[in-house]
């Protein structure tokens, strides 16, 4: 086992007249691929908006090591359809997070970093395709490319794969399963997809109303994520 990136220990969220999490607790370590599953409202978002320091706990902490500042956190969110006239390349988009306060155009390393990034996530072929025209994997492969443009080592993707094709959701995930193999990234996915989760997760956190279950992904049996939705 390598050491711990980020620790959660004991994490309650109470919104008005609802408790979301209780006493919530996992360890990532460096270089694991851990997936967060549960039924629509568990709290999935929530416990991440707790990672990012967006939302105060009723109790418990959230830790980092070595330190907060040592890890740099990339965030790929859900997909959200782009207008088929969205004007910028994807070479351009990918670029859109460098810090342009003093040039407006790019150095020669932030030009070098974007190619190694296109390259990365398969997209150098259609670099300077507009991005309303690519595919939704495509699409969401560029999204992937701008959040490592910090050179991240937690990686967030926040049901990154919903509403992709089977084969789109392959191609996103090989290229972070790569990244979390031969860079030790560290990676968070949340996911409705259990089978998705078996093939790419080494560790799980699976939260139910008011508990939680966490281990390594072959000891998951098989949760009916859905059940209680269909029988409500
Ligand atoms: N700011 C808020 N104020 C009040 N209730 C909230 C707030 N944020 C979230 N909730 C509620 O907390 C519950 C958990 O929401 P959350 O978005 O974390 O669920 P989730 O597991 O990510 O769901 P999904 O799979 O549908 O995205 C939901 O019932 C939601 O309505």
């Amino acid at each position: 086992m390598t050491e711990p990136i980020l620790q959660v220990r004991n994490l309650s969220v109470s919104f008005p007249g609802k408790q979301v999490l209780n006493q919530v607790g996992f360890t990532l370590n460096r270089g694991r691929f851990l997936c967060i599953l549960g039924e629509n409202g568990v709290g999935k978002t929530t416990l991440i908006r707790v990672i990012l320091n967006q939302l105060k706990p009723a109790s418990g902490s959230v830790r980092f090591f070595p330190s907060r500042r040592a890890v740099r956190i990339g965030y790929v969110p859900q997909f959200r359809n782009i207008d088929a006239d969205y004007p910028l390349s994807i070479k351009d988009f990918v670029s859109l997070n460098l810090a342009k306060f003093k040039w407006p155009w790019l150095t020669r390393k932030e030009r070098a970093s974007v190619h190694q990034l296109l390259i990365k996530t398969n997209l150098d072929k259609i670099r300077n395709r507009p991005l309303g025209k690519a595919s939704g994997g495509e699409k969401q492969r560029a999204y992937l490319a701008q959040s490592l443009l910090d050179q991240p080592n937690l990686l967030i993707l926040d049901e990154s794969t919903a509403s992709l094709d089977p084969v789109a959701k392959v191609e996103l995930l090989d290229v972070v399963k790569w990244l979390n193999q031969s860079e030790q990234l560290s990676v968070i996915f949340i996911t409705h997809d259990v089978p998705l989760a078996r093939k790419y997760a080494d560790d799980y956190l699976l939260l139910t109303p008011g508990h939680y279950q966490f281990g390594e992904i072959g000891e998951l049996e098989n949760p009916n994520l859905w059940g209680k939705r269909q029988h409500a």
